[in-house]
């Protein structure tokens, strides 16, 4: 049972559960992994004699806890660490659908952006330059269309070279204003004391400052009870 997770999140409606059926066909199941409180689909794949298990994440727009969806998606991310992230933004908004890939990369170190509807993007006349993308953002940047499903074994192959750590990643990381940066180099070792490497300090320390107390509690929850902080 040595399978690899990778959780697919995005905005909602970008082909997320499309590209999630093209690749793990019939072979999927509702998750019950510890925290769920939304239905997740889990599906498995092999490629290359490795075996993959994809988990949906529900599309939200941000990774707040504005609401059930955000906070599932996050917690997934943070608490579930899964090996790899994709992140599945809409080619025809990508500008919009950039605002939570840039949250993801706050989260997590392994991340493969993958444009979906490319497609619909050629007939509106967007070009995308995914290598100046993948320089700005620091990942793997792949162009598909879920639904023709053209892209998809760049992916796969991306996948797997992101997993193994043939391609590094080095997620960019928004830069804030002075006031909110000074702060950060406050609050970011004594996150890293009591956390050390099992919540991302520079993101948690974010939202230690947005006062974000759902997640608060979250984290109390399972670091109290030692569970899902290990
Ligand atoms: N033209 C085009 N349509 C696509 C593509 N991928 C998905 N779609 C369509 O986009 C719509 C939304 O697809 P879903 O896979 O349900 O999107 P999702 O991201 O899972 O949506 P949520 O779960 O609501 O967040 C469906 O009508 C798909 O058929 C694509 O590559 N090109
Ligand atoms: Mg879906």
């Amino acid at each position: 049972m040595n399978q690899i997770r990778i959780a697919l999140a995005g905005n909602p409606n970008t082909g997320k559960s499309t590209l999630f059926n093209t690749l793990t066909g019939l072979k999927q199941h509702t998750g019950n992994w510890a925290g769920k409180t939304v239905d997740i689909k889990e599906g498995a794949f092999v490629h290359k004699g490795k075996s993959y298990n994809m988990i949906d994440l529900p599309g939200t727009y941000s990774l707040f806890s504005n609401s059930l969806d955000e906070e599932t998606a996050r917690n997934f991310i943070v608490f579930e660490k899964p090996e790899l992230t994709i992140v599945v933004p809409d080619a025809t908004a990508l500008e919009r659908n950039l605002n939570l890939a840039l949250q993801v990369l706050e989260l997590t170190e392994k991340v493969i952006v993958c444009i979906n509807l490319m497609d619909e993007a050629e007939k509106m006349g967007i070009r995308i330059n995914e290598k100046i993308l993948m320089r700005r953002l620091g990942v793997p940047v792949i162009k598909i269309s879920a639904r023709n499903k053209t892209g998809l074994p760049l992916l796969l192959d991306t996948i797997e070279r992101v997993v193994t750590g043939v391609i590094p990643c080095s997620p960019v990381k928004v830069q804030y204003d002075d006031e909110t940066e000074q702060k950060l180099e406050y609050l970011l070792p004594m996150v890293q004391k009591v956390f050390g490497n099992n919540v991302p300090a520079r993101w948690l320390s974010l939202r230690l400052l947005d006062g974000d107390e759902k997640l608060l509690e979250e984290l109390k929850d399972r670091h109290l009870s030692k569970e899902g902080l290990n």
